[in-house]
């Protein structure tokens, strides 16, 4: 001992001790992965789901990769306590967890629990217990005819569920214990059963037009290559964009990946799974918030496992342990339901392509009105583009025409207006549908009292209260309070003094009810479709001609084919276009667009007609005129000299805090303390539209760059300078789409 040199002896020691040691990174909001002494003599790979004792209690983990600390003292290391039997996660995903943390500016740990949302998939699945027939069975034993039912139907040695057999051999359970004591049969481990039957991505499909096929070659072509790019495949509303990209998915499947699609509505996806069925010959695997926990952690489990070759999701699946994917699909990539507003703020689009640069696979990005980030992406080459020009079947674009509601008002306190009142009586007579599109949930907006004025407020937001007549409640749409309709006015005292102030889709249902009471009518809207189910059903009685009228709201624009829709009469044209949202105008081209895309889709051309009250805006004129590229490049020029994205960058800091002075303080502390210098300006703070949400007041401030400048380290140093109290939040948003 003594005559070996101290300094080696410390450096041997060290390097053991290191060896060790590892890096756990667990999913919960910490700075950073914690170290634990590795367990001994077991070789624990990097990625490998491990418990560890975290406090009092225990937690799963992640071995991550980095060099854990070696100042940390022996002491207080603590151990590993179980290394799972689950697939490590891959290098892949570890890389895709890091890079979603260090662009959102999230603790790392916050973005691996979206990578590990099924915890209990972690645990090896129980393996199911059986029977099958004992190999020696006694001579002698007795065979009566459920017993000889029985060995017939275990003749090939398969193992089968106790009541799987006593089903297919019509026999009571207790036979089987019976013949169990008696060794006829003995307990055996059945095989575990694949979760999703491979698609077969020769089934036969629809076959594809020319412009369909020439356009699915480059997407197939694109996931041959095994190596990451992206492409914006767009194409006019009913061109069979969907048809198209099943191609990429077959041909994923044929290379051995797997694929992903992102759908911004999966409740609302009943159609698009009938029509992968048409395509695959199976359903895919399924993922978002309203699966049931087994089916969670089954598929999780499968996914990880390599069992699960397709995948359609909301855009939490971007996290899911594919082991090998191939293709990663956004459909309706302009929705804002790709944007995550909680918790971790990112968007799913453009983390889907960084996931698909990460595992060299190709990115698929539709749409029929895509983002002016993707349209730039695709004019400067970063995408490659694919484009389908006309409707599948030589169906016809719909005409668009607008209603100046100045020169042909509605009624007093109606909503329709008499063209577009005779437009729907004249397609109803047809026997064909008409939709009525408002994108406003209830029976109205606000509510005032016709004594005093005053309005009906939330009492936890700077919102009105919106009336739902049919429920008999308020409601606010932000924090989902709920009242009664007061009997009284709550400020002057006046009874029954309140009257509803604008439109709902409830108060158009009730217009149109006195206008066409024969018609089957039909409001879609969230609180009415509530779940997948509901629109599947909803769907069905469109498309067997059980409805005569539609009524809704953004659910009817998504991606809908409805053979049978010939008119769609936007109420409230103009309603997307207040405020000072930067993408207000493109969001209301986007949205209107396609609802209207939703009429004349089959033999019959379908019609549009706006109803607004500024028939001149750069909007209604594009929407008239059907010329997408003209309006985007229209839109694309408004924001390129002030460096607004996609030109420049974004990131808003949202203040928030119960106390409104602390909030203020926070706020004003953020601003003295903002970054500056060239290509970079900080705007605000100011009250957030939405002064108070859920009983937090809040401020904003937002940073603005030119476009070669990251905004994550300035950031970064800003927030260093600022001390936050603990009762206030400071939520960090890059590249925000809302701007409440
Ligand atoms: N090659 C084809 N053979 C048969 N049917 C097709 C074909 N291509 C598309 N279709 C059908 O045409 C309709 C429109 O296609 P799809 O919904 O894919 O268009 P889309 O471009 O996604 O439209 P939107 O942008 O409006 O959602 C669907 O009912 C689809 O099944
Ligand atoms: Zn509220």
């Amino acid at each position: 001992m003594h005559t070996i040199n101290t300094g080696d002896a410390d450096e041997v020691a060290s390097v053991v001790a290191l060896a060790a040691r590892l890096r756990v990174l667990l999913p919960l909001p910490l700075a950073d992965a914690y170290d634990y002494r590795a367990p001994v003599g077991a070789v624990v790979p990097v990625g490998a789901f491990v418990v560890v004792p975290l406090g009092r209690r225990q937690s799963i983990g992640v071995v991550w990769d980095g060099d854990p600390n070696p100042g940390l003292s022996e002491k207080r290391l603590r151990s590993v306590e179980q290394v799972l039997d689950a697939p490590p996660m891959t290098a892949t995903l570890r890389r895709f967890v890091d890079w979603v943390a260090a662009y959102t500016l999230s603790p790392p740990g916050a973005v691996l629990r979206m990578a590990m949302s099924a915890p209990s998939a972690l645990e090896a699945p129980a393996p199911r217990a059986g029977w099958r027939r004992a190999p020696h069975p006694p001579d002698g034993a007795r065979i009566t005819p459920p017993r000889r039912r029985v060995l017939d139907l275990l003749a090939d040695d398969t193992p089968r569920a106790g009541g799987q057999i006593a089903e297919a051999a019509s026999v009571a359970p207790a036979i089987l214990r019976g013949m169990a004591d008696a060794g006829l049969i003995e307990p055996a481990l059945m095989p575990r059963q694949a979760a999703f039957t491979r698609p077969d991505p020769d089934h036969p499909g629809p076959s594809l037009g020319p412009e369909q096929a020439t356009a699915a070659d480059a997407l197939r072509a694109a996931v041959s290559r095994r190596a990451f790019s992206t492409t914006l495949l767009t194409g006019v509303t009913g061109s069979g964009k969907t048809e198209v990209y099943f191609e990429a998915v077959a041909q994923a499947l044929r290379e051995g990946r797997q694929a992903l699609v992102l759908l911004p509505e999966i409740a609302l996806s009943a159609q698009w799974l009938d029509r992968f069925r048409g395509r695959f010959g199976v359903a895919p695997a399924l993922w978002h918030s309203e699966l049931t926990p087994r089916t969670r952690r089954e598929t999780w489990r499968a996914v990880a496992e390599g069992e699960a070759p397709v995948l359609v999701g909301a855009r939490s699946a971007l996290f899911l342990p594919f082991p090998d994917l191939g293709l990663i699909v956004v459909d309706e990539e302009h929705e804002t339901a790709f944007k995550q507003e909680e918790g971790v703020v990112y968007h799913a689009r453009d983390m889907a392509v960084v996931r698909a640069r990460l595992s060299s696979a190709a990115c698929v990005l539709a749409s029929a009105t895509p983002s002016l980030e993707s349209t730039t992406n695709a004019a400067t080459g970063r995408y490659a583009s694919v484009h389908l020009p006309a409707r599948h079947g030589g169906a016809e674009m719909p005409d668009v025409a607008l209603i100046d509601l100045r020169r042909t008002p509605p009624e007093r306190g109606h909503f329709l207006s008499p063209p577009l009142v005779e437009a729907v009586t004249q397609t109803l007579a047809r026997g064909e549908q008409a939709m009525l599109f408002l994108n406003r949930r209830g029976y109205a907006p606000m509510t005032l009292c016709r004594a005093c004025g005053h309005r009906l407020r939330c009492p936890n937001c700077t919102a009105w209260l919106v009336e739902h007549r049919a429920a008999r409640r308020l409601q606010c749409h932000h924090c989902g309070h709920v009242e009664a309709p007061p009997e009284a006015c709550p400020n002057c005292g006046a009874p029954h003094s309140t009257v509803p102030i604008g439109p709902g889709v409830e108060r158009v249902l009730e217009e149109a009810t006195a206008l066409w009471p024969e018609a089957r009518r039909l409001v879609m809207a969230s609180d009415t479709i509530p779940g997948p189910a509901a629109a599947a059903a909803a769907a069905q009685a469109i498309q067997n001609r059980e409805v005569d009228l539609i009524i809704g709201t953004q659910i009817v624009a998504k991606g809908w084919h409805f053979p049978h829709l010939t008119l769609v009469g936007v109420v409230d044209a103009d309603l997307g276009l207040a405020g000072g949202d930067l993408r207000a105008s493109e969001r209301t081209f986007q949205l209107l667009h396609q609802v209207a895309g939703r009429a004349g889709r089959e033999e019959h051309r379908g019609r549009v007609l706006l109803q607004s009250f500024a028939p001149e805006h750069p909007v209604m004129q594009a929407l008239v005129s059907g010329d997408l590229d003209a309006f985007m490049e229209a839109e694309a020029n408004d924001r390129r000299p002030g460096h607004w994205p996609p030109f420049g960058r974004l990131a808003a800091l949202i203040v928030s805090s119960e106390d409104e002075r602390a909030a203020e303080r926070t706020a004003r502390d953020l601003g003295l303390a903002a970054p500056g210098g060239e290509g970079v300006e900080v705007l605000g703070p100011a009250p957030a539209p939405l002064a108070i949400l859920r009983g937090r007041h809040r401020r904003r401030l937002l940073l603005k760059t030119r476009r070669d400048i990251a905004v994550q380290p300035l950031l970064q140093d800003w927030l260093a300078k600022v001390t936050v109290p603990g009762n206030v939040r400071v939520q960090v948003d890059v590249d925000p789409v809302g701007f409440l």
